[in-house]
């Protein structure tokens, strides 16, 4: 690039070489050339920082290579990083967001990191610049149903001090709230695709408040203003300036229109992966002007610092003089690697940590915010009830009074199977459906270190589980009488209970596709094949007596097999069937129905080869184990 050191290096050299005698103008690219122009270039003094104490970041010989294609994404950049507003600017594919989320230790697993990466001039971990930093992400992620004075009030109770009273934490919330400018939309809900919400830059102003809770001394910011009006974005801008004052706030950012580019203390300017230009961003049309490139007038300063970078020496209709040339190396070396003390700061004492709270805390307050959200979710719920309501009636009238004769033998066994694969499948396609969309926002939270997945996991469970069991008793209550099962209560009551079983077994298997599988599109996929083959073991169509030994296996993976058995079980146990006289039969010289009692179906089927307490004891290990590996996938796996 022109305005690359490198480059202009070889332009300084090639001239110098013309004129040998001339070393005054000569030493400043030879300097560069051997190297030893860092070291001698001027310090960081000049950048910009209104920050009493501003957190420092230091970065030296940084970098990132992609590990598959052996792509280098950033190519050993040294710089610093302390107070004030920064900028992270250059095009598309620059570098921006990948020397961001270095600094942020935030990387891809694909991308290896070589270089020096120092916090208040000590090496840095995760788990410290957590606790220190607030982290904004370019699309901003929320639950749709709170508000946002209610989004940030957990995020306050999951992320301040535990020893915070609730007081405190409002005294907090109403702060950021002002602070972000998002006093008038605090009631408002923040919104989903199928009910408007909060704007696009409240959004962001969220996102922004949300890490402004904890008072972090470092704010890191991806791209804040895609998507935003100018105005917005401005506004936006506006009032990171003004967080500024007390932290370092450092975002990427494409092409910022004058009026934001104003608003920056210092900027970094990347051009493929390499540092264009670091300084105060006032500074920085200057230090273009004389290596070639003055900004015309009525010109944005942004986009010519873009279109600087992106064309060569050649290209500039501006000349310089050789004495140009020299100065311009000079200043290269102190605008793209400057000076710095890699233990700058290290003096200062060690930052404070942030007290985490407990995992009980968390679970308690995760809990009431997935139950508030649940109760919310009006039209979900509403659609399963009515969905459970019709099922329930349609079988119902379907098989309506069985009875206990002999045709009622044909009927009781599909009426029990299709009361089994019912249960938990709308469920389970409402996990199916929202569960990848929660997990990114967990993914999110965690990153920023607000719980334990345990905690959130348990949370979930529990707040999900309470409408998993709701929606199966309703069922029964409905099923059970008006098809005519036994009418004995205990009977009833352990029919409810394997249908509650049935319906956490499905939502079960349901969690564990979506922990597992990468998108939406792929559980949507492999969910119904595995329900579709839990169902075809699950010994109904092909009763245990007559499944073959090579497909026993599918039998016995299938919790629609316990299910089926357990209320098979309870139904024809202690069931004497009737018949009319014509349908008796003899039997070694007795006369009989020719199906005189339900211990005769269980046992032609084969299904008495289980104990219904084992089914039911089968069944919650089932729920339990495939819970817990669901939680494995959610807690390792990060996409
Ligand atoms: N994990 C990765 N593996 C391979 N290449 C990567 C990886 N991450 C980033 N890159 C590449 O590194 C380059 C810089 O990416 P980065 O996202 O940092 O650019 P950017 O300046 O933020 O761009 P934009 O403004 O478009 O977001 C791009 O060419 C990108 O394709």
């Amino acid at each position: 690039m022109a305005a690359t050191a490198q480059e202009l290096a070889n332009q300084g050299t090639m001239r110098a070489g013309e004129d040998v005698q001339d070393n005054e103008r000569r030493l400043p690219m030879q300097r560069l050339l051997d190297g030893t122009a860092e070291a001698e270039a001027d310090d960081t003094s000049s950048i910009q920082s209104r920050t009493d104490n501003p957190a420092i970041v230091t970065f030296k010989d940084l970098t990132v290579t992609a590990k598959t294609r052996k792509q280098v994404l950033l190519k050993g950049l040294s710089g610093q990083i302390k107070g004030g507003f920064w900028a992270c600017m250059g095009p598309s594919g620059s570098g921006k967001s990948t020397l961001l989320n270095t600094l942020a230790l935030r990387l891809d697993p694909a991308v290896s990191v070589v270089g020096d990466l120092r916090l208040n001039g000590r090496a840095y971990d995760n788990a410290q610049l957590k606790r220190m930093s607030g982290y904004v992400m370019q699309d901003d992620l929320f639950n749709g149903n709170l508000t946002c004075e209610e989004t940030l009030t957990y995020t306050a109770r999951l992320r301040c001090p535990q020893d915070a009273n609730a007081a405190q934490r409002k005294v907090r919330v109403d702060g950021v709230l002002r602070q972000v400018g998002l006093e008038h939309a605090r009631h408002t809900p923040v919104g989903t695709p199928l009910r408007k919400g909060i704007s696009g830059g409240e959004r962001k102003r969220l996102a922004v408040a949300q890490e402004l809770l904890v008072e972090p001394q470092l704010l890191f910011l991806d791209e804040p203003t895609t998507g935003l009006d100018s105005v917005t974005a401005l506004s936006l801008c506006h009032t990171l300036r003004k967080i500024s004052d007390t932290c370092t706030v450092i975002c990427t950012i494409h092409q910022p229109q004058s009026k934001i580019f104003a608003l920056f203390d210092n900027l970094i300017l990347l051009k493929s992966g390499d540092i264009a230009y670091q300084g105060p961003a006032k500074e920085s049309l200057a230090f273009f002007e004389k290596t070639g490139f003055p900004c015309p007038p009525l010109t944005n300063p942004a986009d010519h610092l873009l279109d600087s970078i992106s064309l060569t020496r050649s290209d500039s209709s501006h000349s310089l003089t050789d004495m140009d040339l020299a100065s311009a190396a000079d200043l290269h070396v102190r605008f793209t690697r400057p000076h710095f003390d890699l233990l700058h700061g290290a003096d200062k004492p060690h930052l404070p940590l942030r007290r985490t709270t407990s995992w009980w805390l968390q679970f308690t307050v995760l809990l009431e915010r997935s139950f508030k959200e649940q109760s919310r979710k009006t039209d979900m719920i509403v659609t399963q009830l009515v969905q459970v309501l019709v099922m329930a009636l349609l079988i119902g009238f379907a098989f309506y009074q069985i009875g206990t004769d002999q045709h009622s033998v044909v009927l009781r066994k599909p009426v029990l199977f299709f009361c089994v694969i019912n249960q938990g499948l709308f469920s389970a396609l409402a996990v199916i459906n929202s569960f990848p969309g929660e997990r990114m926002l967990s993914l999110r939270e965690r990153a920023a270190g607000t719980y334990y997945t345990s905690a959130y996991f348990m949370a979930k469970m529990l707040a999900e589980t309470a409408l998993q069991i709701v929606l199966p008793i309703i069922f029964s209550c409905l099923v059970y009488w008006i098809v005519g099962l036994q009418p004995v209560a205990s009977k009833f009551f352990i029919f409810m209970g394997f249908m509650i079983l049935c319906s956490l077994g499905a939502t079960s298997l349901a969690l564990l596709v979506s922990a597992f599988a990468r998108t939406t599109d792929l559980s949507v996929t492999v969910l119904p094949f595995m329900l579709e083959t839990f169902r075809l073991f699950g010994a109904f169509y092909m009763p245990p007596s007559n499944t073959p030994n090579y497909f026993e296996w599918l039998n016995a993976i299938s919790y629609v097999t316990y299910s089926y058995i357990g209320v098979s079980i309870n139904e024809n146990t202690d069931l004497t069937l009737t018949c009319t006289e014509s349908e008796l039969i003899e039997v070694n010289g007795v006369t009989q129905c020719p199906v005189p009692n339900g211990n005769v179906v269980l046992e032609k089927d084969g299904l008495n080869r289980l104990s219904m307490g084992a089914c039911a004891g089968i069944l919650i290990f089932y729920i339990v184990f495939v819970r817990f590996l669901a939680y494995l996938g959610v807690r390792f796996l990060k996409w």
